[in-house]
């Protein structure tokens, strides 16, 4: 069961609005290596030849002698160039069209997220990384309802997603994220109150949901890698969110 925790400052700037829920340390460092290394090879293989080819080059002239299993967390990412990011998303817009609901045509969804490339994910490749059935499991026994859809997000090191609230007609009451990768800052923002705002510092190996107010009535952005002083690489997250209409209740999980 997942457990509200107190936030170190370090984590939090601004008043946590009820219904958030994060926990900072939810993955060790080897379930973040596993989860990583299966987000990139999901990616990897969707993507273009011509990058296919420019990452394994990119990984011959690195010419890692590090296995897998000893490399830094954030030597499992290529440099930005082995990867082709959009520069400008059309995501929100397509789940959109494809739930096609005027009262939310308002088209802002489009263009949300900036350096980047995702997927849908159907299925994890288990088989290849002995390591993943456990990792899910634990990440299945913290999700307030069944019915899910996943999305993975790899964000460029100067990827930001600007503020938004998750089209409403595309998924239900919550939203899980896993952070994997380099420490970014989630901003929420009050629709009602711009001035209600929380920083959280989220990093790798973190998870957060958002359920209920936080869910419809804040906005969401994950801030540019300026808003750190030594800089920072490449995130990628697993978007973990239910289906609409499989969202009517939701067990009371966070025990205090
Ligand atoms: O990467 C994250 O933590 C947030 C992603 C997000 O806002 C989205 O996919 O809608
Ligand atoms: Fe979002």
């Amino acid at each position: 069961m997942l457990s509200r925790r107190l936030f170190s400052l370090a984590n939090l700037r601004g008043t946590i609005p009820s219904d958030f829920h994060f926990v900072p340390d939810f993955f060790s460092v080897s379930e973040q290596r596993t989860l990583l290394s299966a987000a990139l090879e999901r990616l990897d293989t969707a993507g273009s030849r011509r990058f296919q080819k420019r990452r394994k080059n990119s990984r011959s002239s690195l010419n890692s002698t590090a296995g897998i299993c000893e490399a830094p967390l954030s030597e499992l990412f290529l440099p930005d160039d082995c990867y082709e990011f959009l520069q400008v998303s059309s995501y929100f817009l397509c789940i959109w069209r494809r739930h096609d609901n005027a009262k939310f045509a308002e088209g802002h969804y489009d263009g949300v997220i900036h350096n980047y490339r995702e997927m849908h994910l159907t299925s994890w490749p288990t088989a290849e990384f002995p390591g993943l059935v456990p990792a899910l499991s634990r990440l299945q026994s913290v999700l307030p309802s069944s019915n899910i859809q996943t999305h993975l997000l790899h964000l460029a090191s100067d990827g930001e997603i600007l503020p938004h609230v998750d089209n409403v007609s595309a998924s239900g009451r919550w939203i899980l994220g896993v952070s994997l990768g380099s420490d970014r800052i989630l901003r929420l923002e009050s629709c009602a109150n711009p001035d209600e705002v929380a920083e959280i510092l989220l990093p790798s190996g973190s998870i957060y949901i958002q359920s209920d107010t936080v869910r419809y009535q804040y906005k969401h952005s994950i801030l540019r890698n300026s808003a750190f002083a030594n800089g920072a690489g490449q995130r990628m997250s697993i978007m973990i969110r239910v289906s609409p209409s499989y969202d009517r209740t939701i067990p009371n999980l966070i025990s205090k």
